[in-house]
């Protein structure tokens, strides 16, 4: 038997999820190493809520598996235990004060830590005796930030943990929420359409378009294997074999490809440039919506280089 620490965060196989007739998930494989900060990105309605509630236990899947720090989501008390999860809207009981907020954490979390909530609190300002009801939408991010932490949690989920935040506040968020991975050497899940916040924070990013994993790894190792190809239009279009064109986007003139090459690069007599952690998501995303590069360029006016 493999000791529990040697367990993913995170190992889905052919995970899938129907509402109804909709599909949310199709037949998704993941394999999510701990100790990681994973940046979930995709389109509205990608499936990235959908995953996340599947992996705290909130859904079932219609199909496939899911184990979550090696045990199906949600398994027992002391699983749960292991999982802060905060969902998109920050959800909190407006007429608890902040101090009745972690009294309750305290009762409800065995291993809760009292000290961490103490100065986190401290850190960011909160009164305790505030109603959380009147709490500013970062307030209350940062409140239940401190909540899911206190439980010390070997995985921290976030669906969209910024979204209503302002810029200062966003920044502040994402620092604290470094800060307490890193203290409790926990993992992290968040989702995100803040493609920056994801670059400042991610080690690990998981891109899901149209209910399918695109593409999932370690940033650096992603970064490593995209390039972008510029040549004389046409001459991109014969690539060899080992070389998947992402995105392809023309000009009268030239032709602009995002490519990923798992090995190394075959000598090219084109212009080979590293992608942007950006560049390489939006290569994904225009790929999986179905879109013609062409014409997505030419609505968004955008001018290759
Ligand atoms: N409870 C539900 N009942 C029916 N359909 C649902 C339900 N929840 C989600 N869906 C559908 O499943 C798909 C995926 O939704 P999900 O909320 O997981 O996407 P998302 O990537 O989190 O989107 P967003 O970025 O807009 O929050 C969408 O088509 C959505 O309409």
């Amino acid at each position: 038997m493999p000791q529990e620490n040697s367990y993913p965060a995170l190992q889905a196989e052919g995970l899938t999820k129907q509402y109804g007739k909709r599909l949310a998930l199709a037949d998704c494989n993941l394999n999510v190493p701990r100790g990681r900060v994973v940046g979930l990105v995709g389109p509205n309605g990608a499936g990235k809520s959908t995953l996340l509630n599947l992996a705290c236990g909130l859904i079932t899947p219609t199909a496939g598996s899911l184990r979550v720090l090696g045990s199906p989501p949600a398994a027992n008390a002391a699983h749960l235990a292991k999982v802060g999860f905060v969902a998109q809207d920050t959800p909190v009981y407006g007429t608890f004060t902040v101090a009745d907020h972690l009294r309750m954490g305290a009762k409800l979390n065995p291993s809760w830590d009292q000290s961490l909530a103490d100065r986190r609190i401290a850190q960011v300002g909160l009164n305790l005796k505030q109603k959380a009801g009147r709490l500013s939408g970062g307030q209350r991010a940062q409140l239940a930030l401190t909540i899911a932490a206190a439980k010390r949690p070997e995985l921290l989920i976030f669906d969209e943990p910024a979204a209503a935040l302002d810029p200062l506040a966003r920044d502040g968020f994402m620092q604290n929420l470094m800060e307490f991975v890193a203290e409790l050497g926990a993992s992290a899940i968040l989702s995100s359409h803040l493609l920056s916040d994801v670059e400042r924070v991610c080690d690990y990013l998981i891109v899901l378009c149209a209910s399918r994993v695109q593409v999932a790894g370690e940033v650096k190792d992603l970064l490593a294997q995209h390039y972008r190809l510029v040549a004389p239009r046409g001459e991109l279009d014969r690539l060899p074999a080992e070389v998947e064109v992402i995105r392809m986007q023309h000009t009268d003139q030239y032709s602009r490809a995002v490519v990923r090459v798992a090995g190394a690069l075959p000598r090219t007599p084109w212009s080979v440039e590293p992608v942007s952690l950006e560049e390489m998501v939006l290569s994904y995303m225009t790929r999986a919506a179905g879109v013609s590069a062409g014409l997505a360029d030419a609505m968004a006016g955008e001018a290759v280089r």
